[in-house]
């Protein structure tokens, strides 16, 4: 792959339109298909994403369509950014158009609600023959749409697949790391989010700093027993995609699962939010735990939180008054 390939992003929400500018900024011809037109014509037009991305101003040269068939054409590299819950029913229908020599780059964070697939398993259910990555790390859409430093982890089993990526979209304020360690990447991405909802709530509640400084912690301490379980590699874990995201996510409001969390401490109604993936995610990564015996008390509090199964100051109560133990 060369610097001027062409790079098809498949979603036109704040993640998808972020990879295309900076995609474009690296010199690359960019595509983006949107479902909804007038997202269309306000990248087109103005160089916006007004439902998305407030009044950024992208960069010139993004070509956003509705026509999947003319963003995928000739791709060199097909950036997957649909969230998680939909990418099944989104990738099923785009399969055919999706050349076979072009890389499939995972970007959503999350597991499937349901079956408990990762989305590299998932999406090689839909797509066998291709070769599939996953890019994650600390990394706000808004922050990367305005060419703020940023650095990522991309991920693939074929360490050349991996190599290649990183090259291609590493750019000026875009750095790209490589592992062909898959689960660990995709873990941290998908668990950071309901640790996430766990700080939010924490922090609504009111509990102070201390208390929140212990739930990233402790969180920490089940990513990285989940991790050692299914394989991931303990840098993986301790990098970009681990523990850099969770120290972004778990720290500002403008984390949309830190801001889900921040509203169930706080009481505030949860309807019509803003996506927050660790809310469909919870549940499948409390099952995990469970399939492989994992100790994890606080995915577990916040899948049983979510379902109604406690209260906020039931699962306080509880993971402050749990039998002692030494700090594993
Ligand atoms: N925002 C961020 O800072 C980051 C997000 N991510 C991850 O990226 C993923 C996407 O997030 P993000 O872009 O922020 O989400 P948004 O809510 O901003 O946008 C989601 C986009 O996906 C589109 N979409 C949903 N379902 C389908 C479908 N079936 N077919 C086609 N398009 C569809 C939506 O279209 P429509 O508008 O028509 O509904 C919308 O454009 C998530 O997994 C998230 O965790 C990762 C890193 C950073
Ligand atoms: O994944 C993200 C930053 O790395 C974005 O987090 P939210 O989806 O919680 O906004």
């Amino acid at each position: 792959m060369s610097k001027d390939t062409k790079i098809a992003v498949l979603g036109g929400g704040a993640w998808g339109t972020a990879l295309a500018a900076m995609a474009v900024n690296n010199g690359h011809e960019t595509w983006l298909y949107a479902r909804d037109a007038e997202t269309v014509a306000a990248i087109n037009e103005r160089r916006q994403n007004p439902r998305y991305l407030g009044d950024i101003l992208l960069p010139h040269g993004i070509r956003s369509s509705t026509d999947a068939k003319a963003v995928l054409e000739k791709a060199d590299a097909v950036l997957v950014v649909i969230p998680a819950q939909s990418m099944r029913q989104a990738l099923s229908g785009l399969a055919d158009l999706i050349p076979l020599q072009a890389p499939i780059v995972l970007c959503a964070k999350g597991i499937e609600r349901g079956t408990g697939r990762m989305m590299s398993e998932l999406v090689a259910e839909i797509l066998p023959y291709h070769q599939i990555a996953a890019l994650s790390g600390p990394s706000f859409a808004s922050d990367v749409a305005r060419g703020l430093p940023t650095a990522v982890t991309i991920a693939a089993t074929d360490a050349a697949i991996a190599d290649r990526l990183a090259a291609l979209l590493s750019g000026p304020s875009f750095r790209c790391y490589s592992t062909t360690d898959l689960m660990g990447v995709e873990l941290g991405g998908a668990l950071k989010n309901v640790l996430a909802l766990a700080a939010g709530a924490s922090t609504g509640l009111g509990l102070g700093a201390s208390a929140q400084a212990a739930l990233v912690t402790r969180g920490f301490a089940e990513l990285r027993r989940i991790g050692e379980a299914l394989g991931a590699r303990p840098e993986t874990i301790m990098g970009l995609s681990g523990l850099g995201d969770l120290m972004l996510t778990c720290s500002s409001s403008q984390s949309r699962n830190y801001s889900y969390g921040l509203a169930l401490g706080r009481g505030e109604s949860l309807e019509n939010r803003p996506l927050a993936e660790g809310v469909a995610t919870a549940p499948m990564a409390a099952e995990l735990c469970r399939k492989h015996n994992i100790y994890a008390p606080i995915i577990s509090a916040v899948a049983a939180l979510l379902a109604g199964r406690i209260t906020i100051s039931d699962a306080v109560t509880a993971l402050i008054n749990r039998p002692l133990k030494s700090e594993d």
